[in-house]
């Protein structure tokens, strides 16, 4: 299934993107896609469903991000050993893990606002996993029944406030949109094997980031695992997995975002993500 959440910010309603090209409407089925929502059980009775009787969203409204009152967005950093190296670093031993806020997230067609004072924002396009069931101190090999499903990510970051502004990246990874999530949240059964997905980006129609989640150093079911000896992981958290080379920051020289461009990204299977850069707003 192909889960998102449509309409205005902060007002979205729950739909399904049905194989016919229409959006249905699940608002009279659940409240959200979100928390209990995400479980077996929940997407169990979404599953069951025939979506051919739910109503047509009639137009083309706006897509939020794909999962709502996300708890924690966690991300991964330097988990693909090529983009470790292209910034300068060597490829963790473990995973490196931050957070990013979640007044971050955004849709995946919303506008990416470049901070103030910003000459070094980013784009990192990254496979996005959902959590569907808690998960405490799991072992790898039970760590993927946890998981709702996948979405893509862009995990825009300043570069500057990341990693020249002292302390954690934190700063560099929360300005208000650098986190868009969708269009779909699909489910886990769509994914047949995490591992081996085509993930890219282009700025301006210039293919950026082109490569494959088969190189990542830690993979989806380590990093659930991993992160789940740390801290419980609640239904509707994410974990942003890291990104492929080909940011702007591993260019030779360097090359950064300005308003009036404009990001393409997507993952196979998982849909495409467009966003114009813009000036911040209040
Ligand atoms: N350099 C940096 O920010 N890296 C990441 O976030 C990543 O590897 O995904």
């Amino acid at each position: 299934m192909k889960l998102l959440r449509y309409g205005a910010p902060g007002q979205e309603r729950p739909g399904l993107s049905h194989d016919d090209g229409t959006i249905r409407d699940l608002a009279g089925i659940v409240p959200d896609i979100a928390g209990e929502t995400l479980g077996a059980a929940g997407l169990a009775a979404l599953r069951a469903l025939d979506p051919d009787s739910l109503p047509i969203v009639a137009g083309s409204p706006r897509i939020g991000p794909c999962v709502g009152s996300v708890g924690k967005f966690i991300c991964v950093g330097l988990n693909y050993a090529d983009h470790a190296r292209e910034t300068g670093k060597a490829p963790p031993e473990e995973p490196i893990l931050f957070m990013k806020a979640t007044t971050a997230i955004s849709g995946p067609f919303d506008e990416v606002e470049i901070p103030r004072g910003s000459a070094k924002t980013d784009w990192e396009v990254e496979l996005g996993v959902v959590i569907g069931t808690r998960a405490k101190y799991v072992a790898e090999d039970e760590a993927l029944a946890h998981v709702a499903g996948y979405c893509l990510v862009n995990d825009v970051s300043e570069r500057a406030f990341q990693s020249e502004r002292g302390g954690q990246w934190t700063k560099g990874k929360s300005h208000d949109t650098f986190g868009p999530i969708g269009p779909w949240l699909v489910t886990r059964d769509e994914i047949a094997d995490p591992q081996a997905l085509s993930i890219w980006l282009e700025v301006d129609g210039i293919r950026r980031q082109d490569g494959s989640t088969r190189t990542m150093i830690f993979g989806v079911a380590k990093l659930v695992s991993y992160i789940s000896q740390f801290m419980t992981l609640q239904p509707g958290d994410i974990i942003a997995t890291g990104t492929p080379p080909g940011v702007g920051l591993g260019h030779k020289p360097p090359i950064f975002l300005a308003p009036g461009q404009t990001m393409r990204l997507g993952i196979d299977g998982l849909g495409v993500q467009t966003q114009r850069t813009v000036e911040a707003r209040l």
